[in-house]
Order: structure tokens, then sequence, then C-alpha cells
């Protein structure tokens, strides 16, 4: 049976193969579960990527509200497809209409909220999916949280490096206008810390004052991923 990269996080657990030759793990306690154990899906990851001719992974774009994440985003999606790659957005602001309506703006919730994304974006790059989360993402540490869920350096973090000032003209929707004004509080950038990466694998910023097109910067991330061997056949 092939293993996948979720049992090398189970190692050393008792592992038990039932009659049907799968594999359970018995976890006696697991954050506020007892009594729930792993179950291997015969189909593997290595397997689905075959058949689908992709190599999942995770392209995660943090940086200031108005930075470009999700025009980044859209183009790179656009710029897959159109290579005959499929890929999915998990974009910050989209995701707080459903899966994490319930979350605001404090610390915890920035945290919850990119746990959350960081468990889906994981479960659609096992799926073999090069999926791209836009979350502004401001705490070192969550963002690293979720590169560890990751195996094989399959988290790509790309830092939209846009200065506050230049984010902060654009304003697509008042929401700085807002800030400064004292209605919204705690807004990223204003009132609120942003921790930019340290060590990223794209950093993207203006060149000469001039920032370069969306398409440009899409291309940007496409051929980091093209070098990387993520589009290449399966
Ligand atoms: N207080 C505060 N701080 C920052 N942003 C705020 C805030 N309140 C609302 N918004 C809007 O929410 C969008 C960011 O959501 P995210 O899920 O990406 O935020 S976070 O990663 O949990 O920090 C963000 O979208 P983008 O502008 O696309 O980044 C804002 O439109
Ligand atoms: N590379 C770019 N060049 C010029 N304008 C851009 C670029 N990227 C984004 N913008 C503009 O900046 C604004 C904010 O972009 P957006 O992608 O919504 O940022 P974020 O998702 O980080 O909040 C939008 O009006 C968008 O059209």
């Amino acid at each position: 049976m092939q293993k996948s990269e979720f049992e090398g996080k189970i190692k050393g657990s008792h592992q038990e193969e039932n009659s049907n030759g799968r594999i359970r793990i018995p976890m006696s306690s697991l954050g506020n579960s007892n009594n729930i154990f792993w179950q291997e899906c015969p189909v593997g990851k290595l397997e689905r990527q075959k058949l689908i001719n992709q190599k999942g992974c995770v392209v995660w774009i943090t940086g200031l509200s108005g930075s470009g994440k999700s025009t980044l985003a859209f183009s790179l999606n656009r710029q897959l497809f159109s290579r005959g790659k499929l890929s999915y957005v998990l974009d910050g602001d989209n995701l707080r209409h459903g899966l994490n309506k319930d979350l605001g703006f404090s610390a915890e919730d920035r945290t919850e909220n990119i746990r959350r994304v960081g468990e889906v974006a994981k479960l659609f790059a096992d799926a073999g999916m090069i999926c791209i989360a836009s979350l502004i993402s401001p705490y070192r540490k969550d963002r690293d949280a979720c590169r560890a869920m990751l195996p094989d350096s399959n988290f790509i973090e790309v830092f939209m490096n846009t200065p506050l000032s230049l984010c902060e003209s654009r304003d697509p929707k008042g929401l700085y206008k807002l800030a400064r004004a004292g209605k919204i509080k705690g807004f990223t950038g204003i009132d609120d810390p942003y921790e930019p990466p340290l060590q990223c694998e794209i950093e993207l910023q203006q060149i000469d004052g001039v920032c370069p097109t969306p398409t440009a910067m899409g291309g940007q991330v496409v051929s980091y991923l093209e070098e990387k061997g993520y589009l290449e056949d399966q």
C-alpha cells in the first residue's frame, strides 16, 4: 500500500491492519476528541497526481490589505489554467463569507482563520491541486505552522512586499480611510501588526518605483513552479 504524507505525521503510533487490509491507527486523544482512528485511503496521493497529471502544492500569498494578493492569485490561477494545470484560489475575503464567517480580526481569530485555511489548503494539495491561498496572514508563527503541515517543501510562500503608502493610496475598499479615521479598530498596518516573512520562496515588489503588472507577477510565480518541477508531467 502506498504510504501517504498523513501517515508520516503519525509515525510511531500503534498501527493495526484490519480484515480489509486498511490501516487503522488508534489515537486515544486528539484535540478535543477521544477514541478516533486514522482511516488510510487505498488510493494514494501519487496515484491521484498521475491520474490528473499534476503535482499538488500550496502557494501561500501574504501581504497587507491592498498589496495585490487577490490580483496575483487570480492572475496565477488563469496562467496555470491556460497551461492545463488546475489550481484553486482560497481568498481570505471570500472564505470569511462562509467557512470563517464566525471569525473576526483579533489575534486569536486571525490565528484560527489561518489554521483552518492551512488545513483546507493541505487537503487541496493532497488531492493533487495547486492551491493558491491569499490572506493577509500577518503572523509569522501562523504561516510557519501552515508550512509545517505540508511535507517536502510543498509550501511556497509569496510575500507581496508592497509599501503601506501604496496600499493606502490604492484603498479599493475604503478601509484604510476608515481605519485612519478610527472607524475600524485593529486594521493591519495601521494599528495592528504585520510581520514580514524572514525567509520566503518568492518576494514581489516594485522595481525602480514601478509595480510590475499582475501578469508579470503571476509569470514570476509560474517560472518558480516550473523551475521546481511542479508543472512537469506526472
Ligand atoms: N481589521 C482588519 N484588518 C485587516 N483586514 C480587514 C480588517 N477588517 C476587515 N478587513 C478585510 O478583511 C480582509 C482580510 O481577511 P484575511 O482573512 O485575509 O485576514 S487575516 O489573514 O485573518 O489577517 C481584507 O481583505 P484584503 O484587502 O483583500 O487583504 C479586508 O478587506
Ligand atoms: N500589480 C499591480 N499593478 C497595479 N495595480 C494593482 C496590482 N495589483 C493589484 N493592483 C490593484 O490594487 C488594488 C488592491 O489589489 P488586491 O488584489 O485587491 O489586493 P489585496 O487582495 O492584497 O487586498 C486593486 O485595485 C488592484 O486592481
